[in-house]
C-alpha cells in the first residue's frame, strides 16, 4: 500500500544527502519502529511517506501512485488517510481537549464550515468516541494546557485517528515522556493500531520500546538503511552499529 523507491533527499544547500536510496514497501498491519541516531535521517523519512517533504529524487508510492507532481488538493487528500503525532503534540493549548480532537476533521470539511466552526451530530459523536478511546473521557473540556504530557498526547493521537487513516506516522511521540508514560503511550497505540488495522510508522529514541511494541524495526545510519526486520533480529551487534555505541541496555520493568 505505501512503498519508496530509490528515495533521495538532500536538502539545499547540504553537502550530503539526508537520505540516500531508500527502498522499501510497507503492508497495512506492519507496526513499525525507525531507530537511528539524531541526524539519521528518520524525520526527513517520516515527513517523506505523507509528502510534507518532497524528495530530491526517485517517489513514494501510496496505493499505486506516485505522491510527486501531486497539488496541494490532492497531497491533503492523501494525509487524510495518514494521521500523524509529533514529540510536542502540535495542540492549541488555549482550546478544549474536544476542539483539539475535532480540528483534526478539517482536512475534509469545507473552509466555511472550519471557519464558523460548525459541526455535525455525527461527528461530534465521532470525537466523542475517538476521547473516550484514548482514555480521556472525563476531559473532554478541559483545556489542553492543564493535561500532563502523556495526557496531551493521547489528545494528539484522538485528533489524528478521528479522520480514519488508513495509516498512523508518528515523529518521536514519546521523546518528551518519563519510561512509565512512554510505555502506556506505546500501549494505547498498539491497541489502536490493532482496533483500526493501521499501518504504523514511529520514530523512536528508545530501543526498548521499539523491542517490545514493533512487528518491524528499521534502522537508519546516515541516510541509509543498516537494519530492517523483527525486533528480536535486532541485538547488540545491531545497536552498536546503529548508535555508535557499546552496548544495548537491557529491558527494566515498566510500570
Ligand atoms: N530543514 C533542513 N535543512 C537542512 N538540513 C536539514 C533539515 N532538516 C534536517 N536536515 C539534516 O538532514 C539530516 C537528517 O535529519 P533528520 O532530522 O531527518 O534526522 P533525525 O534522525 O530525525 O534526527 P533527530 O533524531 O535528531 O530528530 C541531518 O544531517 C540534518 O542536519
Amino acid at each position: 500500500m505505501l512503498e519508496v523507491n530509490n528515495l533521495v533527499v538532500r536538502y539545499p544547500g547540504s553537502h550530503h544527502n539526508a537520505l540516500s536510496s531508500i527502498n522499501l514497501t510497507f503492508d497495512q498491519g506492519d507496526f513499525i519502529c525507525v531507530l537511528g541516531k539524531s541526524g539519521a535521517g528518520k524525520s526527513t523519512f517520516i515527513r517523506c511517506l505523507n509528502g510534507l517533504q518532497l524528495p530530491t529524487s526517485g517517489e513514494v508510492i501510496w496505493d499505486g501512485q506516485t505522491l510527486s507532481n501531486r497539488n496541494e488538493e490532492q497531497l491533503r487528500k492523501i494525509r487524510r488517510e495518514m494521521g500523524m503525532i509529533f514529540q510536542h503534540f502540535n495542540l492549541v493549548p488555549r482550546l478544549s481537549v474536544l476542539q483539539n480532537v475535532l480540528s483534526g476533521m478539517f482536512g475534509y470539511r469545507s473552509s466555511l464550515k472550519n471557519l464558523i466552526g460548525w459541526f455535525s451530530e455525527e461527528e461530534l459523536n465521532q470525537a466523542k468516541q475517538m476521547i473516550d478511546e484514548v482514555g480521556l473521557k472525563d476531559f473532554m473540556n478541559r483545556r489542553v494546557e492543564h493535561l500532563s504530557g502523556g495526557q496531551k498526547q493521547r489528545v494528539g493521537i484522538a485528533r489524528a485517528l478521528v479522520q480514519n487513516p488508513r495509516v498512523l506516522l508518528g515523529d518521536e511521540p514519546v521523546a518528551s515522556l518519563d519510561p512509565g508514560t512512554s510505555n502506556r503511550i506505546f500501549t494505547l497505540l498498539k491497541e489502536m493500531h490493532n482496533r483500526h488495522n493501521l499501518l504504523t510508522v514511529i520514530n523512536v529514541h528508545d530501543v526498548t520500546l521499539a523491542k517490545r511494541y514493533a512487528t518491524r524495526v528499521i534502522a537508519f545510519k546516515d541516510g541509509e538503511v543498516i537494519f530492517d526486520g523483527k525486533p528480536e533480529y535486532f541485538s547488540n551487534k545491531e545497536y552498536e552499529e546503529t548508535y555508535e555505541a557499546t552496548h544495548y541496555e537491557p529491558d527494566y520493568e515498566f510500570v
